[in-house]
């Protein structure tokens, strides 16, 4: 390890949750306070959020929060049933990506972007395990703004708790290994007033 490594490392606290059939690491202040403040900012205004909507039982509801898919051109993800197409890297996300990496050792290929408007927008129980992801899906998840609770919950052993992340502003929280067959996850809604948040999952898209 060199020692700007060394030193990058020493500026972040690493939380590794001791969880069944889990790999999921946290690295709170994994970005600094100012360059946190900048990317919110600057994602909050230049990404191309856009209002998807979700078909079930022949009815039609809009999601609730806006979102981005952004990555390598012909990259296509399929996410709440619909196919999309991305929008090209942007030099923010490519920042971002390259941070991550140097953690994660692989090479993300895909970035699905959510904007929490407030605390009626919430992210409804899932497993992100689309075909396209592979066998174990890596996820490299990044948060700006507003402070929520991820929560993660075991999909076969009942007894045991729910699990609560924070995810702060600037944190990067990593799942991989088997996590996705075993573990839902979710940010649920508040009627606490709240401000705003973005959150970005890396992926990478094997076709
Ligand atoms: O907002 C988050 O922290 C989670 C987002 C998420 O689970 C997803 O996009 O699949
Ligand atoms: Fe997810």
């Amino acid at each position: 390890m060199d020692i700007q490594q060394r030193l990058f490392d020493d500026n972040f606290q690493k939380v590794v949750f001791d969880l069944p059939d889990a790999d999921i690491v946290l690295y709170n202040s994994f970005f600094s306070e100012e360059e946190a403040n900048k990317l919110f900012k600057s994602l909050q205004d230049s990404i191309q959020w856009q209002q998807d909507q979700i078909t079930f039982y022949g009815k039609t509801y809009n999601v609730p929060r806006l979102s981005a898919l952004y990555g390598y051109e012909g990259k296509s993800y399929s996410y709440s049933g619909i196919a999309m197409n991305p929008h090209a890297w942007t030099s923010n996300l490519l920042f971002i990506k390259k941070r991550i990496e140097m953690i994660a050792e692989v090479d993300f290929t895909s970035c699905l972007l959510n904007y929490y408007r407030d605390g009626n927008d919430s992210n409804n129980w899932h497993q992100d395990n689309e075909k396209e992801l592979g066998k174990n899906p890596i996820i490299g998840s990044v948060s700006f703004g507003q402070t929520r609770p991820f929560q993660l919950k075991h999909i076969f052993k009942k007894g045991l708790k729910k699990v609560d992340i924070p995810l702060t502003h600037g944190s990067f929280l990593l799942m991989k290994g088997i996590t996705q067959h075993f573990w839902k996850h979710n940010i649920p809604k508040t009627t606490k007033t709240i401000n705003p948040r973005i959150n970005l999952t890396f992926r990478i898209i094997k076709n």
